[in-house]
């Protein structure tokens, strides 16, 4: 199992340190990730999930971005630690990034061909010829015909885009892609091919991902492990299965209560009240406490760690309320 880890993030704490504000946008996180995994890191919006996966790159904008403790371990090099020179290596070779717009990731007056061929050329030493032959085949890979080589970005539809975005990040074969909400801006329909796509390209290729959405329906479909994210902290982590059907913490249970799009759901929507608290003025002890419907004065008093659940070497949980042996969340009462 050691031997397999490829990301290993530890007590991580970034900061944007503003003009008149100290946002504390990651405060103490661990991720872990083996190869052929994929972890989703769930959370609503300023959660600190972008903020987590820019500092895997080493390219949180500074300033006003601070990286203030912690350690990433790509493949067993400290990336914290690195010289510029091995970080540009590392970013080319060993980690892909992928983002919401496709556009933003493709030049729209290059052929996708020229494109993918590009970023092969940059890793491996052959001509434009069979680099553009081997763009092709990437294509293939993605489910896009070899004879769409020639066209340029606008002729493809946003998915496909996507699809070329992706071919693109694997022209590296980099041990960890990075995907930051890949899909929110497709059709729900092409959006599960696309996530089917990306799965089946880390079981192929033997990489890790990091899926980051905000969406626990995605997080359904491909990832096999789970991070829920609040206020900078995680607050919950486990397999797919110790998230979806034996989830512990109050805020995972108002993520699913808030969700439109998950099959087990008969019940109505219930959005979590009140809003995240301002990552540059948490509240004393835990973050989630304000807008908790299980919160008493003990958890405002200290924040929780991230504890291990009892008989379980996966599920670790960060809340007060567990103290009480009796405590449950109403969603696990029935089935308990
Ligand atoms: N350059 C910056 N300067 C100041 N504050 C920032 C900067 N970038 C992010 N933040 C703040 O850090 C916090 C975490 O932001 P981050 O983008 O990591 O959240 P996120 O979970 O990715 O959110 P989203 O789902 O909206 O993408 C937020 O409060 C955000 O406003
Ligand atoms: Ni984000």
């Amino acid at each position: 199992m050691a031997e397999d880890l490829v990301l290993d993030i530890k007590d991580l704490v970034v900061h944007y340190e503003t003009e008149d504000a100290d946002v504390c946008a990651v405060n103490g996180i661990d991720i872990q990730i083996s190869k052929k995994r994929t972890l989703g890191l769930v959370g609503e919006t300023g959660a600190g999930k972008t903020t987590t996966a820019l500092s895997i790159l080493n390219l949180i904008p500074n300033p006003p971005g601070v990286i203030k403790n912690g350690s990433i371990h790509l493949d067993g090099k400290d990336i914290l630690k690195m010289s510029q020179e091995d970080l540009q290596k590392v970013r080319g070779n060993d980690v892909a990034m992928i983002f919401q717009d496709p556009m933003t990731a493709l030049n729209p007056v290059m052929t996708v061909g020229e494109q993918i061929g590009e970023s092969i050329m940059l890793h491996q030493n052959i001509s434009k010829q069979e680099a553009f032959e081997k763009a092709k085949e990437m294509l293939k890979m993605v489910g896009i015909a070899e004879s769409r080589a020639y066209d340029y970005p606008h002729q493809f539809s946003g998915g496909m885009k996507q699809r070329v975005v992706i071919a693109i990040a694997l022209a590296c074969s980099p041990q960890l892609l990075i995907a930051d909400e890949p899909t929110t801006a497709l059709d729900v329909t092409i959006q599960a091919q696309v996530l089917e796509l990306m799965k089946q390209l880390i079981q192929e290729k033997e990489m890790a991902m990091l899926l980051i959405t905000h969406d626990l329906g995605v997080v359904a479909e491909v990832c096999e492990d789970v991070a829920v994210m609040y206020a900078g902290r995680i607050v919950e982590k486990g397999t797919a299965d110790d998230v979806f059907n034996h989830m512990r913490h109050p805020y995972t249970e108002g993520l699913f209560d808030s969700l439109p799009n998950l099959k087990q759901r008969g019940e109505q929507l219930v959005p979590i009240r009140g809003l995240m608290p301002d990552p540059s003025d948490l509240p004393p002890g835990c973050s989630f406490a304000p807008r908790c419907p299980y919160a008493t004065e003990a958890c405002t008093k200290s924040i929780p760690p991230l504890k291990s659940v009892e008989g379980s070497k996966t599920h670790f949980v960060a809340c007060t309320a567990y103290e009480n042996p009796d405590f449950s969340l109403r969603r696990n009462e029935n089935g308990k």
